[in-house]
């Protein structure tokens, strides 16, 4: 699913009418049937449609006509100045007055009248703002928001509830609370913002008949992950295959008290195919580990040849869970860049030693992901955790294009990027909040890297099925652990493969 802005949505409609020849109207036509499959006629008999007078309004005069033709009761209201009516919109609304479709023009005067209409009716549909919201919303579109948030029975917003910006998700003074959306092609980037969840309702895209390929050539390269992405970079084995087709990965893992982080991101990496797999720790966390983790060598990190050798052979390394947030760890870090070519994903204390010193990153362009919570970025960049949780996408991005790596930003709806391609990923619940999700997801990304998925797929695809998991899960469990989710990598792989 393809996330857009308002500048997207402008810029795609030029383009679909000067470059394309698609007239507005035939647009507006689509997304007026597009939306109408969502107006739930089987169980709503009484309809009230609110107008703005810009398209957006268009579109509610267009089904307040679709809906009259399906013998539903529709009442159509009209807030803004007539004259400033735009064409496509003009033109449905003279066809309402020619079919004797009542409309009333919101005034002072009729409010009540507009708050009675409201009250009887089944469902609202807002109208009013769509992408063309541009400033804050006071007077009469304030009382009229604000009348039919007060009063609805059911509010259903076709592109954005208006009052909220589309491209930055900002609430402009008041906004539709609504209970489903129906947008056009784009997922709203807005609508990404945390504090914005709670107005949107369900949120459903729709086309209105613009091609595939047109979108691609005009969209902003943000996307919602969807399965068919997944299951596209998940590959059947090949009967003829050897463990040295499915990857040589090493993880280095774990301290004193941290012993489960390294058996979780290592039992991670086995279970989700990687050839072959090795922890590198301390011999303390070695020894304790060694017995449990079957599948999976342990080497120990002082051994300095083994793990030169080893390291330079591998085909993707993952770094830094539970290793502590110490010199000592950069000093391993640094190690392991240099003796290494290929990609290495790094989380917590990987990426906290690195704070001040991201000159390293910058050393080893194109071959690292970085797997950062809120407050692992926050240290990284210097943002605030809430500039950072309200402009995701953006810094995820940006720091993704300064250090040439991959940014995986964890938390909900975590953002995926190569600050080219961005992808958000819709998996995941809050019943995985707890230690370890974030080792498990380490070793499946190194897992696919190693397997030779490009590091983008990697970290796209391990977000996705490590939320897919999790999400299936909680259906049967309250909280959802690491070892719940490790167990079932193989199997879930196995319902992806093509
Ligand atoms: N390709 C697609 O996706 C297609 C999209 N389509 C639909 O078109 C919608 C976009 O239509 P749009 O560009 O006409 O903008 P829209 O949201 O109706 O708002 C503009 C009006 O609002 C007014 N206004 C703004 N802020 C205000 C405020 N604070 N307070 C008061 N007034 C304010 C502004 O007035 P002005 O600023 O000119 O004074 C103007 O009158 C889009 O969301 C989708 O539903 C389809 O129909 C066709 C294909
Ligand atoms: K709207």
């Amino acid at each position: 699913m393809r996330i857009g802005t308002s500048n997207s949505t402008k810029i795609l409609d030029s383009a679909c009418v000067n470059e394309y020849k698609i007239p507005l109207i035939v647009m507006m036509e689509n997304a007026v049937l597009s939306a109408f499959k969502h107006m739930d006629i089987e169980n709503n008999q009484r309809y009230v449609i609110v107008s703005g007078v810009g398209n957006n309004g268009g579109d509610g005069l267009g089904l307040a006509r679709q809906l009259t033709a399906h013998g539903k009761e529709v009442e159509v209201f009209i807030v803004g100045k007539i004259e400033k009516m735009s064409e496509c919109s003009k033109i449905n609304y003279n066809i309402l007055k020619a079919m004797n479709i009542p409309t009333n023009i919101v005034d002072e005067e009729n409010l009540e009248y507009l708050k009675c209409s409201v009250k009887k009716s089944d469902i609202v549909v807002d109208c009013i703002f769509g992408t063309g919201l541009e400033r804050e919303i006071k007077g009469i579109f304030y009382n009229v928001i604000d009348i039919i948030n007060q009063n609805k029975n059911k509010t259903y917003s076709i592109d954005v509830p208006s009052g909220i910006n589309a491209t930055n998700g900002d609430v402009l003074g008041i906004c539709i609370d609504a209970d489903k959306t129906i947008s056009f092609e784009f997922y709203k980037r807005g609508f990404l913002k945390y504090d914005v969840k709670q107005y949107i309702g369900e949120v459903i895209v729709e086309h209105i008949g613009i091609p595939e390929y047109i979108l691609e050539k005009y969209d902003d390269r943000e996307y919602i992950t969807n399965l068919d992405l997944v299951k596209n970079n998940i590959k059947e084995k090949n009967k003829f295959s050897f463990k040295s087709d499915f990857g040589k990965v090493a993880l280095f893992a774990g301290s004193r008290g941290f012993t489960g982080a390294a058996y979780i991101s290592t039992q991670s990496a086995v279970k989700c195919g990687s050839g072959l797999t090795t922890l590198v720790c301390e011999k303390y966390v070695q020894d304790i580990l060694s017995t449990k983790l079957c599948e999976a060598m342990t080497l120990d990190i002082q051994n300095k040849e083994k793990v030169k050798k080893l390291i330079s052979e591998c085909d993707a390394i993952g770094f830094g869970c539970g290793m502590g947030d110490t010199e000592d760890t950069y000093t391993k870090l640094k190690y392991v860049l240099e003796n290494s070519k290929c990609p290495v994903v790094i989380d917590a204390d990987g990426l906290n030693c690195l704070k001040n010193k991201k000159d390293l990153l910058e050393k080893h362009p194109n071959r690292i992901i970085i797997t950062p919570h809120l407050g692992e970025m926050a240290r990284l960049t210097g943002y605030s955790i809430s500039h950072i949780r309200d402009n995701k996408v953006d810094v995820a991005k940006e720091f993704a294009q300064k250090y040439k790596t991959i940014v995986l930003l964890k938390g909900y709806e975590t953002v995926i990027t190569d600050g080219n391609y961005t992808y958000i990923n819709p998996t995941g619940n809050s019943s995985m909040a707890n230690g370890g999700m974030g080792d498990t997801l380490l070793g499946i990304i190194t897992s696919f890297a190693g397997q030779g998925m490009t590091n983008l797929m990697s970290a796209v695809c391990g977000a996705y099925i490590h939320g897919y998991i999790g999400e299936n899960l909680s259906k049967d469990l309250y909280t959802v652990n690491a070892s719940d989710v490790i167990a079932q990598i193989p199997f879930v792989m196995k319902e992806f493969v093509k």
